[in-house]
């Protein structure tokens, strides 16, 4: 059968975020099962030989810390569940990285909270420091670090953190793979001819309905996955909801079978990424270019550096959003400032090799990464 031109795409996908829920990591509660994870771990290697950019977001500390605790009911307060997620996590991270080593691959752990993401600058930090790991080959296992945080500041359930992160790192799709094999038109523990939905859109309002919640071990069920499917979305991800017990799931995926729920964005994924880095946030100050970078940022597709820029306006810092116009103060671009307006104007018309003698330090060789960067 001919392949639909979205599950085409999907084949073609360059980042991917694969977030596994806690009932698939722990083998229904009875611990981390290890032999599942060494199967994932093994497709997701393979992903990333054929030039794919991966990262995870794991649950599980909460699940896996129950089982090494000896306790059968998830906890109730909120410090019971912090320290069963700290004696989970070790456990959790050791499995993941020794399963990664197994291939040669280097690991590394991240724990997010909301401020992270939710703070301008941190979320600046997060990218960068997530971006970099990518770039130097380490696949970056993402939990919320539930030990330190309370009920207010929770990202919740970790579909809505592997969303945020697709957002982050603007990847092209967010994998929640989870113990069934997709979205069905009702929530089949409770009713047997539950048909699977193979394709919607997220924003489809019928989806949240038929989404049901989870089981005794994680925290959302269907219903946060098509939310964080709309989320998402939002930055021109397709999401992919994908039983993990299916054999070879994730390889069989990008290879192009029709298996789980492909939910998709709205717009086109370039639209919507465009439009997410432009509505994210305020525009705070101008950078006027020289014709050099005009052409560098208008046919290379290139990163801004300081050398091309000419004159700095305004008042912004680090990680806010500034236009870039030419000198007939035509509008360019926008994007996300890696130094503040008072380093800019240093730094405007100087070669990247001297940042770090003007500022005494530097940040990156860029003014704007190409990935921060929307050419309109
Ligand atoms: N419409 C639905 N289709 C499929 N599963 C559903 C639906 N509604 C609710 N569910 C339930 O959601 C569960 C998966 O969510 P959850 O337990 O939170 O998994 P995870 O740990 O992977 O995040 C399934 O086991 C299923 O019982
Ligand atoms: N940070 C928590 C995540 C809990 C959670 O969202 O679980 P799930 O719904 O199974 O993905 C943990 O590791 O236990």
């Amino acid at each position: 059968m001919p392949l639909t031109s979205e599950r085409q795409h999907l084949t073609q996908s360059r980042r991917i975020v694969v977030k596994i829920g806690s009932a698939l990591l722990t083998n229904d509660g009875q611990g981390l099962d290890v032999n599942a994870i060494n199967g994932w771990v093994e497709q997701m290697v393979a992903l990333k030989r054929e030039g794919r950019e991966l990262l995870l977001v794991t649950s599980g500390s909460v699940a896996e810390g129950m089982v090494r605790l000896g306790w059968k009911q998830r906890p109730k307060s909120i410090h019971e569940l912090q320290a069963a997620a700290a004696v989970g996590q070790m456990g959790l991270i050791q499995t993941w990285e020794s399963a990664f080593k197994q291939h040669g691959i280097k690991s590394a752990q991240i724990l997010l909270t909301h401020d992270d993401l939710s703070n301008r600058k941190r979320y600046l930090n997060a990218r960068s420091a997530l971006r970099t790991l990518v770039d130097l080959d380490v696949v970056p296992i993402i939990n919320e670090n539930d030990t330190v945080v309370t009920d207010e500041i929770r990202f919740g359930d970790n579909d809505t953190l592997g969303a945020l992160v697709a957002n982050l790192l603007e990847a092209d799709t967010l994998i929640l793979l989870t113990d069934q094999p997709g979205l069905f038109d009702a929530d089949p523990r409770k009713k047997a001819d539950a048909r699977l939905i193979p394709q919607g859109r997220a924003e489809d309002p019928e989806l949240l309905a038929v989404a049901g919640d989870g089981g005794a071990l994680g925290r959302g069920g269907m219903f946060t996955k098509v939310r964080a499917a709309r989320l998402a979305a939002r930055s021109g991800a397709r999401t992919v909801i994908l039983g993990g017990r299916t054999e070879q799931a994730l390889s069989r995926l990008f290879a192009g079978e029709t298996l789980g729920t492909l939910l998709l964005p709205e717009d086109e994924p370039i639209t919507a990424r465009k439009r997410w880095l432009a509505g994210h946030l305020q525009e705070r100050g101008v950078l006027v270019l020289d014709a050099g970078a005009v052409k560098a940022l208008q046919q290379g597709g290139r990163s801004l550096l300081p050398v091309g820029v000419k004159e700095v306006r305004g008042k912004f810092l680090r990680g806010e959003l500034v236009v870039c116009v030419d000198e007939s103060e035509r509008t360019l671009a926008k994007g996300l400032v890696n130094y503040s307006a008072e380093e800019a104007r240093l730094l405007a018309g100087q070669p990247s090799n001297q940042i770090e003698k003007i500022l005494g330090y530097i940040e990156t060789p860029e003014l704007i990464h190409r990935d921060n960067l929307v050419v309109v």
